[in-house]
């Protein structure tokens, strides 16, 4: 039996005082049959009783609160925004990750509807009112009231008018997006009676007389707007019609489907190769028995881990399940997105930051309504609203952009699996190169280990050849090149197969230096050297936003000297117009990607041959599959090997290994020449075998001896506060809390200023806890977010981040 909603709790979003803990609202009668747990509602709160939104996480009919309770204002939904599961997926991930409530279940709208609603005033009674609220509302009745922006005193006399009833406080909450709704029409005769009319029509009714013809031929309902165009006629031509009674006009809602604007061949299953048919069955064989297995497939670049997904999901399907599948940011290329669309056509939703939030909030709604199926997305597509979930898969697992790095600070493989559980489905995590934690866990047997060894066709890896940098740079008048790149690229342009260039710029920058002083041209606000931006001819700070002009003369000593130094793409693409006049060069970073469908028409057209050399950041390095692609170079393989992390050879070992992965894949042989100053490291050696296994024994034994993940858990906290000195204080007063709660077999490293240490005028100190077991710090870890959010007016914030994904 459906409770009468009498009492509701609800998870208010307030953001200078958030609390995990529900508050209890009485539910007025008129919302008692409407009210369920996931709605958005509107809310009293505080001493002033503020109004906020907030979320109903239950409903119930009795209370046994004592208290005065206050009242539910308004309803911001018509519907649940979140469904039993993610209600119940909110609390897990607060809790696991450190966060507050309100933000886990923002996390798993669509930022379309972080809805903004405004307050209305209405005046029901224009005689009685005092006459500075008369000339508030001016000629209108009504008015939008924002609280905060109206002084007192008049504050206080809207607020006292309203009390006694002569004013309406209303809500007018903009869901800043409505669905898209458009004009459909249809005839309303059949064919005959069309045909009749039209041999009854004036002669010089042209216009009718096409629309009735065309009528009479397709009796399917349309939308208005395209026929328009596709008959060159105007509005009028259908009021009239209409009029006439030979059509029915309506609307409906249209989804702006981002797929439907592909133009994408319908592909058919492949035939699988021995052991790509053993992992699919493998897996389906989960689904059939509703297990949360969780498989690693590892398979080296090539392998065709895409055709595995397919026909996994297309198992998942025709068991009248659904299917979700992760993959990172970048790699949402067209060309990925092609090869899922094309086997599942529309059924599929996409969701990445590509779409407006329009687009974003109608997949969300397709999805949400069951009419699509299979969805493909980045991180937060991890909560698309999917039910009967028959598969997760998450490409590329070892990426580090499945880590959200605001709160909440979630994996996306924790919540997927998470999801797995609820849904008894399996998980797939699939990689060239798998972080260390997972491959750890498959050799464990925590994971179900799959492999596809070798290239389709046995194709051979490509071959890697590694260049020593500090002999080449000496000698060409280039920089950036050596001599065998030079002539590998030339003898790809000769034969007109393409080149991919990689400049990886991780933990690098080109920055202003000035010779005679060596001043550098900083952020005012950040401790960081500003970078040089070509394009937009100005200074820029990656971590706040600030810009500035060039300097032309030193700041410091007057000098003229002032110069950028480092490597940038756009300098690259210079040298290489020098190097190679002849050559088409496509550059992609952040800089020529800016523009929402800038990375896809890259991509396209390099696809189409337009042009030889694809140059890039590590937004290249994934997922690219084409077949003339014989040569990749690597401009800078260690620029992340200087950096104190201790992931950074991981890193830079799965970066060299998944461009590498680009080249050769089809008929035509491959070639990689990695560019280093450092030809000796192992992760070097290794990535130039492309040996994983390898590598993993190497690092495992590394991380072994230095007491790192895998075999350590970590949690990294850290204060921040606009005086140095008080986020010392408060990381050195937490540190204190931590070693009197840890166990002896702890490790706590630090407190230490973080890398950078002042990030828009706020300063960062940080500590690292390192563990095996230890039951009791979550709760403590809990009381001390909880504890550093009452202090929060003085502007000192702790932040917890567990395992954290970068250590500097
Ligand atoms: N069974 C098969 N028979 C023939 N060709 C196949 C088969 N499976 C996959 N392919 C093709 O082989 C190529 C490589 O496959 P795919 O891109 O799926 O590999 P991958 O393992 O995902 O690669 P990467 O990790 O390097 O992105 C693709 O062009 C794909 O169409
Ligand atoms: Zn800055
Ligand atoms: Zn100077």
């Amino acid at each position: 039996m459906l409770a009468i909603a009498q009492y509701a709790e609800v998870i208010v979003d307030v953001p200078t005082m958030q609390t995990n803990q529900p508050y209890t609202y009485k539910v007025k009668h008129n919302f008692e049959n409407e009210l369920s747990p996931g709605m958005r509602v509107i809310v009293p709160f505080g001493r002033g009783s503020r109004l906020v939104q907030g979320f109903v996480m239950r409903v119930f009919s009795q209370a046994s609160f004592a208290g005065e309770l206050k009242e539910i204002e308004a309803l911001t939904d018509l519907e649940p925004v979140l469904d039993a599961e993610a209600l119940a997926l909110g609390p897990w991930l607060a809790q696991t990750t450190f966060s507050f409530l309100i933000s886990c279940l923002q996390v798993m709208i669509p930022s379309a509807l972080r809805a903004k609603y405004s307050k209305e005033l209405e005046l029901t009674n224009k005689f009685n009112v005092p006459e500075a609220v008369r000339a508030f509302f001016g000629a209108h009745t009504k008015k939008l009231f924002d609280e905060q922006k109206v002084a007192e005193p008049l504050r206080s006399q809207l607020l006292t008018a309203r009390r006694t009833g002569m004013l309406k406080l209303n809500y007018v909450v903009n869901d800043r997006l409505q669905a898209k709704q458009v004009s459909f029409i249809k005839a309303a005769l059949d064919k005959a009676e069309l045909e009749q009319a039209v041999s009854k029509l004036r002669a010089n009714a042209r216009n009718l007389h096409t629309l009735l013809t065309y009528l009479s031929q397709h009796p399917q309902a349309m939308q208005q707007g395209l026929l328009e165009k596709k008959l060159a006629l105007s509005p009028e031509t259908f009021r009239n019609a209409e009029k006439k009674g030979w059509i029915t006009r309506f609307k409906q809602v249209q989804y702006r489907n981002p797929v439907r604007q592909l133009n994408v061949k319908r592909t058919v299953p492949r035939h699988l190769t021995p052991a790509q048919a053993a992992a699919v069955a493998a897996v389906i064989a989960q689904i059939d028995q509703q297990q949360p297995t969780t498989f690693l497939l590892e398979g080296v670049t090539g392998s065709g881990k895409t055709e595995v997904y397919l026909q996994i999901i297309a198992h998942a399907l025709a068991q009248k399940k659904t299917a979700l599948m992760l993959v990172p940011e970048i790699s949402l290329t067209p060309q990925m997105v092609k090869r899922v669309v094309g086997r599942f056509g529309t059924q599929v939703a996409l969701l990445h930051s590509g779409l407006s939030d329009g687009e974003r909030f109608d997949e969300w709604r397709r999805i949400k309504e069951g009419q699509a199926t299979v969805v493909v997305g980045a991180r937060s597509a991890v909560f698309a609203p999917l039910k009967r979930l028959g598969v997760i898969i998450i490409d590329e697992e070892h990426e580090s952009s499945y880590k959200q790095e605001k709160m909440p600070r979630y994996h996306a493989r924790d919540v997927a699996k998470w999801r797995a559980d609820f849904h008894s489905c399996p998980v797939v995590l699939g990689s060239a190169t798998p972080s260390l934690e997972s491959r750890a866990r498959a050799q464990k047997g925590v994971y179900r280990w799959l492999k596809l060894p070798q290239r389709i066709n046995n194709k051979p890896l490509p071959q890697v050849s590694l260049i020593d940098m500090r002999q080449e740079a000496k000698k060409t008048r280039f920089p950036d090149f050596s001599q065998a790149l030079i002539d590998a690229v030339e003898i790809r342009l000769a034969k007109k197969e393409q080149v991919i260039l990689m400049l990886n710029r991780r933990g690098y920058s080109s920055f202003m230096m000035c010779r005679d002083c060596g001043y550098v041209l900083n952020c005012p606000n950040c401790d960081i050297s500003l970078t040089f931006h070509l394009d937009t001819h100005s200074m820029k700070c990656h971590y706040c936003g600030h810009e500035e002009a060039i300097p032309h003369v030193c700041p410091s000593c007057g000098s003229r000297q002032i110069r950028y130094y480092g490597t940038g793409t756009q300098k690259v693409e210079q040298e290489l117009t020098q190097l190679f006049p002849q050559a088409r060069i496509l550059r992609m970073d952040v800089d020529t990607t800016k523009r929402k469908g800038a990375h896809a028409r890259i991509l396209r057209e390099f696809g189409e041959r337009k042009a030889d050399i694809l140059l890039g950041t590590q937004m290249i390095a994934k997922g690219l599959d084409y077949p003339d692609v014989t040569l990749v170079g690597v401009l800078n393989a260690d620029t992340a090997l200087g950096l104190a992390d201790f992931r950074a050879s991981e890193r830079t070992f799965q970066l060299l290994t998944q461009v590498s992965g680009r080249a050769g894949r089809a008929q035509k042989e491959g070639k990689v020449i990695i560019q280093t100053y450092n030809p000796e490291h192992y992760a070097l050696l290794l990535a130039q075998k492309q040996d994983y296994e390898q590598f993993f024994m190497r690092e495992m034994d590394i991380r072994h001896r230095g007491g790192y993940p895998p075999y350590y858990f970590t949690i990294q906290v850290t204060a921040s506060a606009p005086a140095e000195s008080q986020a010392a204080k408060k990381i050195f007063e937490t540190y204190k809390t931590l070693k009197t709660a840890l166990s002896s077999s702890a490790v706590i490293l630090g407190p230490t200023p973080k890398a950078i240490m002042r990030i828009n005028k706020r300063y960062y100190y940080q500590l690292i806890i390192k563990y095996k077991k230890e039951p009791g710090l979550a709760a403590c870890l809990s009381e001390l977010l909880q504890k550093s959010q009452r202090s929060e007016r003085t502007g000192v914030l702790l932040t917890i981040d567990r395992e954290p994904l970068n250590f500097i």
